[in-house]
């Protein structure tokens, strides 16, 4: 029966696939290799589901049928072009699923995927496909028609399967659908059959084939892979009608081997025939079983790439066997994968990953560890942990509250963090490399996962007013004598060059002290939840509390007499400054600036304040909350500031016994004080309760200093609107109009632009062109 005689059905693909398909093709064009691993990979997925529905319905499998891949390179019998095929005796598809699997996309993400695919450059565009994964649609990179033949096993799920055929040429928008006019050929599985394009043929040779399978595909799966392999062979005449076995049992390898005559008398004719086999591809075991010595850097990239489906390579795995508290000994592979998904922060915080692969005796199991997911912080690390032994028959569900599952996700936390540690400590430029990535995940990490709180917070880096890349205990190695505090400004969304220049650091930095800064949300959280570290507090060097560990007596005298001396000031503002602080003081803490505003031990600092009203909306601008923000301040006063002290003389000035009080004086005094809390609070990283105010008497202190009139108004008229007009213009603006806006007429000529251009030599003098 030929093709065209069964009923076939014309679809159009999906608008998504259509544009997925696009982008494949075109950016992935020089990386087109990928197309046989992402179809083993396929093929090994419908052989480890085939396994996993037959551990539930027993009746789908004997036991003994083969659950393997096999490749065959076909030459077309002119010699001309050719195609490959690709089988597997796994799951199969209905007719249904072929459809919608091949047809449609239904990944989450795709439209999104795509959108920035298309406006991506993507001769790069490498990178991602490759976070994406393209699986089927790669076949396209090879192929101008790709058939597709499948078929689920019987059961109850497909009580009467059939094979069915999907096929769609690279160029077209649909695909064809129709039963399988040679019934069924493969028990259960699919085929796919690649028709190459002309410029494909070299994947015709079996050894390329051979050498792809190698390096992406043959550790990475556990079912074996059998590659058809023709080859030239010297043989006795008499054998010469075995020249080709066929295809039963791959694992009779050596059926094409035939014996060698005994008889040493006979003269042997020989004959030199063509002699095909299925070569076994992966015959060793998977990689993770093997001893760690004996695998190169190059094979654990490969197996990461093809498993996860990731281009870029690692940056880091560790290897290892364990024993789970029971006696269930194991084999594992943790990889650190060289980037972060792009919605990593923006998922909730409870979303889980499908990248811990357990297999048990090489069998996959599940990806799936239910209630006992890893983390948040750790739910990108990818994985691969093969048990030795374990109840097979337990049921899926059994299977995911064990004890095991518990144990493996502990075991795999425990193992990420030393693997983080070792990095750390002997190799710091790679470790760098990975805090570009994992700062913010080691953080947060640290603030979630109490168990393992200081493990994650002494990987965490920072930089400092003296340099990048701080750790905690490397602080307290540098801290000075007596100091018990770590000192750490915190404002989120600033740079660390912003944070070095504040009010609050400047004193710490010219004595010499070192101070984190720390500019991400979670830091304050950390900060926070761990107290101190090694027994030393952090301190927020914007609160009260600072204290730098040398303080004398002397200091403390010497304060107090300033206080004396700055007294009337201090009272003067107290009034003044009242709505915006609960308090005025001279302080210790300033070098440069003539003053600060301070949080209260206990206060918020503007960077918490800031957190506040990011998270909890509203909260920060109910009225009470402002009002308890408010009163937590300190206005600190820099007594060695020119600027403090004239202000402390006019105001002894103001107030100097028998004279009257001076009202203009005054008033001038007052707007000078409000700029001045105004400042210090902006300086304090604060919002001043109103902007419009402020540089309305920065305004008028300018005309002041100007010596221009306070009062003069500002000349001019206000030309009106013309009248109210609801018409709508009659003709649209043209194109060429709207490119060319704003470009003089003078530069236009025809539809070009005539430009004149200046080119300087070495010695700064111009070199003329007419024209460029
Ligand atoms: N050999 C096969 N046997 C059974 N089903 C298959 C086979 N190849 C593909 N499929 C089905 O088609 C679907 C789409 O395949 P495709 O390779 O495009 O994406 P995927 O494998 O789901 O994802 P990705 O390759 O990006 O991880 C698969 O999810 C699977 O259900």
């Amino acid at each position: 029966q030929e093709a065209s005689d069964v009923s076939k059905v014309k679809l159009d693909y999906q608008s998504d696939v259509a544009r997925l398909r696009k982008i494949v093709i075109n950016s992935l064009y020089s990386n087109r290799d990928v197309f046989l691993r992402e179809l083993i990979s396929n093929a090994n997925d419908a052989l480890e589901k085939f396994r996993l529905t037959a551990l539930m319905e027993k009746d789908i499998y004997d036991g003994v049928s083969p659950l393997n891949v096999t490749l065959k390179a076909e030459r077309n019998a002119e010699g001309k072009g050719g195609r490959i095929v690709i089988t597997d005796t796994g799951i199969g598809m209905s007719l249904e699923e072929l459809t919608l699997n091949l047809g449609t996309l239904a990944k989450s993400g795709t439209s999104e995927f795509l959108t920035k695919a298309d406006s991506e450059d993507m001769t790069g565009g490498g990178n991602l496909i490759g976070a994406f994964g393209v699986g089927f649609y790669s076949s396209f990179l090879v192929a101008d028609r790709v058939t597709v033949a499948s078929i689920p096993p019987k059961s109850s799920k497909h009580p009467n399967p059939t094979q069915n055929i999907f096929s769609s040429s690279a160029d077209e928008g649909s695909f064809e659908i129709y039963p399988d006019p040679r019934g069924n050929t493969l028990g259960h599985g699919t085929e796919i059959v690649l028709e190459l394009k002309n410029d494909a043929m070299d994947y015709l040779t079996p050894s390329n084939l051979m050498k792809l399978v190698n390096q992406h595909s043959s550790f990475s799966t556990a079912f074996p892979i059998y590659l058809w392999n023709e080859v030239e062979e010297e043989l006795p005449v008499e054998a010469e009608e075995v020249h080709t076995t066929e295809f039963e049992t791959p694992e009779d390898e050596d059926e094409a081997i035939v014996e060698e005559d005994t008889e040493p008398e006979t003269m042997l004719k020989t004959k030199k025939v063509v002699v095909g086999r299925w070569e076994h591809m992966n015959s060793q075991p998977p990689l993770w079983m093997r001893d760690p010595k004996t695998v190169t850097d190059e094979e654990y990239n490969l197996l990461y790439q093809a498993t996860f489906k990731d281009f870029q390579k690692p940056l880091a795995w560790s290897h290892f066997t364990g024993d789970s508290g029971d006696g269930v000994s194991f084999r594992a592979l943790i990889y650190v994968p060289s980037r972060l998904s792009e919605e990593f922060f923006s998922k909730p915080l409870d979303a889980s990953t499908k990248d811990v692969k357990l297999f048990v005796k090489h069998v996959f199991i599940t990806s799936d560890l239910g209630e006992y997911s890893l983390p948040k912080w750790a739910s990108w690390v990818k994985v691969i942990i093969d048990a030795e032994d374990l109840p097979l028959n337990v049921s899926r569900e059994t299977f995911q509250s064990s004890a095991f599952l518990k144990q493996v996700k502990n075991v795999i936390i425990r193992r990420l963090i030393q693997l983080f540690g070792k990095i750390a400590e002997e190799d710091p430029e790679k470790f760098n490399e990975i805090t570009t990535t994992y700062n913010t995940v080691l953080k947060l990490g640290a603030a979630e996962d109490n168990k393992n709180r200081e493990k994650l917070a002494a990987l965490t880096r920072y930089t400092t007013n003296q340099r990048n890349g701080t750790s905690f205990n490397d602080y307290i190695e540098n801290k000075k004598q007596g100091q018990r505090q770590i000192f750490y400004l915190a404002d989120m969304g600033k740079s660390s060059e912003y944070l070095a220049g504040s009010v609050f650091v400047e004193k710490l930095h010219a004595r010499g002290y070192e101070v984190l800064l720390l500019n991400e949300p979670l830091d304050e959280i950390l900060t926070q939840t761990l107290r101190n570290w090694k027994g030393i507090s952090f301190q927020d060097v914007a609160k009260a509390g600072l204290k730098f560990g040398d303080d004398s007596e002397d200091d403390v005298e010497m304060m107090a007499a300033l206080t004396k001396k700055f007294a009337p000031l201090l009272d003067w503002l107290k009034l003044e400054a009242g709505e915006n602080v609960r308090d005025v003081v001279v302080s210790d803490r300033l070098v440069t600036s003539p003053c600060a505003v301070v949080a209260d031990s206990h206060g918020f600092t503007a960077n918490v304040q800031k957190l506040m009203s990011a998270t909890s909306k509203g909260a920060a601008k109910n009225d009470a909350m402002q009002e308890l923000m408010k009163k937590q301040k300190v206005l600190e006063l820099n007594p060695r500031s020119p600027l403090i002290e004239g202000l402390l003389r006019r105001v002894e000035q103001l107030n100097a016994d028998g004279e009257a009080k001076d009202e203009e004086l005054e008033a001038e005094l007052r707007e000078v004080a409000s700029i001045l809390v105004d400042g210090a609070l902006v300086r304090s990283g604060f919002e001043v309760p109103d902007s419009n105010l402020f540089l309305s008497r920065v305004d008028r202190v300018l005309r002041r200093s100007l010596g221009v009139s306070e009062s003069a108004p500002t000349e001019g008229t206000v030309k009106p609107a013309p009248p109210i007009d609801p018409s709508l213009p009659k003709e649209m603006p043209k194109d060429d109009e709207k490119v060319f806006l704003n470009i003089p007429d003078e530069f236009k000529k025809g539809d070009q632009f005539k430009l004149e251009m200046e080119e300087i030599d070495e010695e700064g003098n111009a070199i003329l062109h007419d024209e460029l």
